[in-house]
């Protein structure tokens, strides 16, 4: 396969305001949803742990329109990861169902639902850099790929899928050569994007995506994040309200007792700073 270019592609910079700023609630954006469209719904799901005798998860409902984003916010511990390790399959709920329904122009549902496949599904977890592998990228990113049996065919697709989604995050200008833990907090966060836009998912669950970063990288990722949303269905679980309230067309609170309720973001108002 072809080296990609040696050089790292510079940061966009961009200016640091201190403001003092006011709570108030963000008006909810509008969806502009197709009068044909599908939302990965989430129906009634509760969990609890095998030999546990409490929910983590109670009677959580939510239903997210292809394409755009979403974003849960809460107390730590109200059970968020949770919700996105069942949603990518990783573990199954105790009761609800987890699908995709596609809906007409009257807004009802046109086919039957379909039971949301693992596969269609990528995740990134809370400090993904932690669990690179890999010396090199094209290692870290083609772990677990076939090397020997797979047809030519299917390796010349697997090789588009890497170039396609080293595009869309921006490595395109890194070497493949290059040592991931060597790369800077905002690529790392990059390359594990990549790893999961291989696999071509049409949702990406994304847990605490700017944690840690430095401001300029979390700027840097959430700009990522609205050049994604384009073209994917992006579900986030974060803290991090004020730098993602741009992106985010439908919000949810994880309550205690893990109780799902879809509420506007609170976010800073610059513009009320002199009060
Ligand atoms: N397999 C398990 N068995 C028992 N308890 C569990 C299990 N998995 C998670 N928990 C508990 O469920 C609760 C919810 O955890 P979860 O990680 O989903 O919360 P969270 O809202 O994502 O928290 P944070 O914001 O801190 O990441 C926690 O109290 C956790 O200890």
């Amino acid at each position: 396969m072809a080296k990609c270019g040696t050089s790292l592609s510079c940061y966009h910079g961009i200016l640091h305001h201190q403001h003092r700023r006011l709570w108030r609630v963000r008006k909810p954006q509008k969806l502009r949803i197709s009068s044909d469209h599908s939302c990965f719904e989430v129906r009634g799901v509760s969990y609890r742990p095998p030999g546990t005798q409490n929910n983590i998860l109670n009677e959580v409902s939510l239903s997210l329109p292809e394409k755009s984003f979403g974003l849960i916010y809460g107390r730590s511990g109200s059970g968020k990861t949770t919700l996105l390790q069942l949603i990518a399959g990783l573990s199954a709920p105790t009761s609800g169902s987890i699908c995709i329904q596609r809906y007409g122009s009257d807004n009802r549902p046109s086919h039957p639902s379909e039971i949301l496949s693992p596969e269609k599904v990528g995740i990134v977890f809370q400090f993904p850099e932690r669990y690179f592998l890999a010396d090199t990228l094209l290692e870290e990113i083609t772990f677990g790929w076939p090397r020997e049996n797979a047809s030519l065919t299917f390796r010349e697709k697997l090789a588009f899928q890497l170039q396609l989604a080293f595009n869309s995050v921006g490595l395109n200008g890194i070497s493949l050569d290059v040592d991931p833990h060597s790369l800077s907090g905002g690529f790392k966060r990059r390359l594990a994007l990549a790893i999961q836009l291989v696999q071509t998912p049409d949702l990406l669950l994304l847990d605490e995506p700017l944690a840690g970063l430095d401001w300029k990288a979390r700027a840097d990722v959430a700009k990522l994040l609205k050049h994604l949303k384009k073209s994917l269905t992006i579900l986030v679980v974060s803290h991090d309200l004020r730098e993602l309230s741009p992106l985010v067309d439908k919000s949810w609170k994880m309550e205690k007792g893990g109780v799902l309720k879809e509420e506007p973001l609170p976010v800073y108002s610059d513009k009320l700073s002199f009060l």
